[in-house]
């Protein structure tokens, strides 16, 4: 049985988290939050997964490449910096950062990519997320994660062509620009659509967390997966062999 280590874990996901390690027949070595220690936690553990914020992440990422453990990073608002980061602890742990660990939104975000290669830079791409009140970060980590998708089927780089957030008078849309859109409110676990939209014609691709067991699940088979692995990041895809 595994021993696995939750960052975050009084949280929602921590929480849920909890449930979806005994339902996988694992251990959970323990938890912690904001104060604990996480070098203690990495020591008990075969693998941590991280759900807190991102203040903690690079104290995260130290107490698992001391201990030698492979850390999840499922934690979102995640800047440049906190990348590098992930990088740089994946000279010497393995690694696996992303911002939706569901088996839905990876594949979304291969039928995204596939998409906005396919459609051609005529169609407009717009990224719609709706979160509960809760939340926050914005875009969500799976917004931005869908729209590095399209960007990469576009061959764009996303920074360069993103318009998150429009207000007053900001002119016409710019041509090739990735628009991002946030709804905040009640108790939604998280929703996401990516619409393209042409001349007379739209095709959109959504996907709706009906609760927060999807994500925890995901990151259950993601920690499984990462114990033993060298050294490197790795992508929810290569989990699930998508
Ligand atoms: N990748 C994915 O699939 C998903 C990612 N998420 C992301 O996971 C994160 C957590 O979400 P959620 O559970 O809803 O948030 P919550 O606010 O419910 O939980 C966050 C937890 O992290 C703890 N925490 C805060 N700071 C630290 C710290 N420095 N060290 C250790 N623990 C800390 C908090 O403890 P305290 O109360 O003491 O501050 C709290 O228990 C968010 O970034 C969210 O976007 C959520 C769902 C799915
Ligand atoms: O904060 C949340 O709740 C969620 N966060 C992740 C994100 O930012 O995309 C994943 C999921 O949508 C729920």
């Amino acid at each position: 049985m595994a021993r696995i280590g939750i960052i975050g874990s009084a949280g929602r996901m921590g929480q849920a988290l909890a449930d979806a390690i005994a339902a996988a027949g694992e251990t959970l070595s323990g938890g912690i939050d904001k104060g604990g220690d996480p070098l203690a936690l990495a020591q008990a553990s075969d693998v941590l997964v991280d759900f807190s914020s991102p203040h903690a992440l690079e104290a995260n990422l130290d107490a698992a490449v001391a201990a030698g453990v492979p850390i999840v990073v499922g934690t979102t608002g995640l800047e440049e910096r906190h990348h590098f980061l992930c990088d740089d602890a994946a000279l010497r742990t393995a690694v696996l950062q992303t911002g939706n660990t569901s088996l839905g939104v990876t594949l979304l975000a291969h039928l995204v990519r596939e998409a906005a290669q396919r459609l051609g830079a005529d169609w407009d791409i717009e990224i719609v997320e709706t979160h509960h009140r809760m939340k926050v970060d914005a875009p969500s980590g799976t917004a931005l994660l869908l729209g590095h998708a399209a960007a990469e089927g576009r061959g764009i780089d996303l920074a360069a062509n993103s318009a998150r957030g429009r207000d007053g008078i900001t002119g016409a849309r710019t041509a090739g620009e990735i628009g991002f859109a946030s709804l905040r409110g009640g108790t939604v676990a998280g929703d996401h659509t990516v619409h393209f939209l042409a001349d007379n014609e739209r095709l959109s691709l959504s996907h709706l967390a009906e609760n927060r067991a999807i994500f925890a699940r995901g990151a259950v088979r993601a920690a499984q997966w990462l114990i033993g692995k060298d050294a490197g990041r790795y992508t929810m895809p290569q989990v699930l062999d998508l």
